[in-house]
């Protein structure tokens, strides 16, 4: 060895028998020759998914419904629907996520002039009920009730005619949000409809406006071909999930994940197969894999995407319960370094809990990173927030939880009665965060300060740099990682933004 040489290269230190985690390994810093705003961090999900940005939301029941799909969409990242639904509910999902190209929080409830709003609850979560003619969707706008007149009302058995705000005007339901609003401001509006060919998909409100105007500007964001967000779905991988995928490919999905604890499996490769026989234009996303065979198999099936990760989640319990499963750092390098020379992206699935961790994960090879816990403390995440001993939460569970298995629909678990179920992941709680249109632009900053530090301006320059042996790491002992926390102090308060 040289005299000269500090730090392993990656494929020296990822072979040496260790299973490394994220903070097992840290990188040394390399040269900087370019400010941080140049960092480009687009990149690609698949394929034929590009995004702009490398964040991916996980397909889990606590994360992504469609307002994180949408709102990852309107970030440049991708939200993959989860699948413990029936297929026409998923689907239906899908298609709310792609409805709007501004990710505000509503489940459009529609109604009829000639009925009566009976209690609070036919407002479900929204702050308004959409009046049509017919009182479906397909139909013509001609106002909208609001809850608070709603309440103000003496007598609740009116008809809705009586008392609604008449209003037919509307914008079409591509417009972005500065477009809207100067079209509101333009007529006075503090409430308009949106509209897509003859079907009314939403109100805006002014509030939703400028509550989304209060975080970092939005770029572009992810459109598909057809004008829509792009958005994913999982499924499964047994004989019912194809008429799943005939639902959600007519819903317009832009990728599918085939969601598995261990994708080397005979069911995977199958489905694999015809999956690409079948819908030739749809990517495929395989895994979960942690190893260079498992990647192999797949990719020789015909994967568009990579899904690594196994036991590395905040909720899992797989390695505990099953004995298998890989450090999280190793496991991404492993399958990169071999997805790479196939043109295969790799989802770098679980573990991530800071900014520095998504540095590592696409440093190390990674196309983009899979979030559960990161996200799930979000306004966008589905469920209401609880208190527990005086924070602010949101359930989180993993799908493999019994709880979650056990869900209604889980074909999974539920056609058979007769099997033994076991929990490889729990039921939890995760702090409020507040939204991901806030904190993801803030974690995607960090992530290009990271970048510059490793002096690589993107992912690809990234990972020529790993594997052309320049960048360098090393392992972090168990002192160097309590050092490379905050340490020493009787109190502090960590505030990131
Ligand atoms: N990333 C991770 O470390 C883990 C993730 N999970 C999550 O939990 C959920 C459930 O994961 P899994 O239990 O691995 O789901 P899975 O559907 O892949 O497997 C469940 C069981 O069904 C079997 N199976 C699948 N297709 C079959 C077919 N066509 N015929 C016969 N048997 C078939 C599998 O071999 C397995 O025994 C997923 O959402 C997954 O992402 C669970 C554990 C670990
Ligand atoms: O062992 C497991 N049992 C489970 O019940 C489970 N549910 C989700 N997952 C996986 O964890 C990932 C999310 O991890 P994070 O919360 O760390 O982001 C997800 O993206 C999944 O890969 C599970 N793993
Ligand atoms: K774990």
């Amino acid at each position: 060895m040289a005299t000269s040489e500090d730090g392993f290269a990656a494929e020296r230190l990822f072979n040496q028998g260790f299973s490394y985690t994220y903070d097992d390994v840290i990188f040394l810093p390399h040269y900087i020759d370019f400010p941080t705003e140049s960092v480009q961090l687009a990149t690609r999900l698949s394929r034929n998914v590009p995004l702009s940005i490398p964040c991916v939301s996980s397909p889990m029941d606590t994360v992504t419904e469609s307002h994180m799909a949408a709102a990852m969409a309107a970030l440049g990242g991708i939200g993959i629907i989860h699948s413990n639904l029936n297929p026409s509910d998923q689907a239906a999902l899908v298609r709310s996520a792609k409805a709007r190209r501004v990710p505000i929080l509503s489940n459009p409830v529609f109604t009829s002039p000639s009925a009566r709003i009976e209690s609070m609850e036919d407002f479900g979560s929204n702050p308004y009920v959409l009046v049509t003619e017919s009182g479906a969707a397909k139909s013509k706008l001609v106002g909208y009730v609001s809850r608070a007149d709603w309440l103000k009302l003496p007598n609740k058995e009116v008809k809705i005619y009586d008392y609604m705000v008449n209003s037919s005007d509307f914008v079409p339901w591509d417009y972005d949000l500065e477009r809207i609003g100067s079209y509101m401001d333009e007529k006075g509006k503090d409430v308009i409809g949106m509209v897509k060919d003859d079907e009314v998909v939403d109100l805006i409100s002014t509030e939703e406006v400028e509550r989304i105007k209060t975080y970092p500007k939005l770029g572009a964001g992810t459109v598909g071909p057809d004008g829509t967000w792009m958005v994913g779905a999982a499924a499964g991988t047994r004989e019912q999930d194809k008429e799943r995928l005939e639902y959600l490919v007519k819903a317009g999905i832009n990728a599918v994940v085939l969601d598995s604890s261990q994708g080397n499996s005979i069911y995977q490769i199958e489905m694999i197969k015809y999956i690409k026989l079948t819908y030739p234009e749809l990517d495929v996303v395989g895994g979960n894999v942690v190893t260079i065979n498992q990647a192999q198999n797949l990719i020789q099936a015909g994967v568009d995407g990579l899904r690594v990760g196994m036991g590395s989640g905040s909720i899992c319990t797989t390695q505990e319960v099953c004995a298998v499963g890989r450090g999280q750092a190793t496991a991404v390098y492993k399958v990169a370094s071999i997805a790479s020379q196939s043109g295969v992206p790799v989802i770098a699935d679980g573990g991530i809990s800071f900014s520095g961790h998504v540095v590592k994960a696409l440093a190390l090879g990674a196309s983009t990173v899979m979030m559960g816990s990161f996200l799930a403390g979000s306004t966008e995440a589905p469920g209401a927030y609880e208190y527990q001993n005086g924070h602010r939460v949101k359930k989180y569970r993993g799908m493999g939880s019994l709880e979650a298995m056990t869900k209604g629909s889980d074909a999974r678990y539920l056609g058979d009665k007769a099997k033994l179920k076991i929990a490889q992941g729990v039921v939890g709680a995760v702090a409020d965060k507040g939204s991901v249109l806030k904190f993801i632009p803030y974690t995607m900053q960090a992530v290009k300060q990271g970048f510059q530090d490793l002096g690589a301006s993107s992912l690809q320059s990234a990972h020529d740099l790993l594997r052309s042996r320049v960048l360098r790491l090393e392992v972090r002992t168990g002192a160097a990682q309590v050092e490379g926390g905050v340490h020493g102090l009787i109190s502090y308060e960590k505030k990131a933004f």
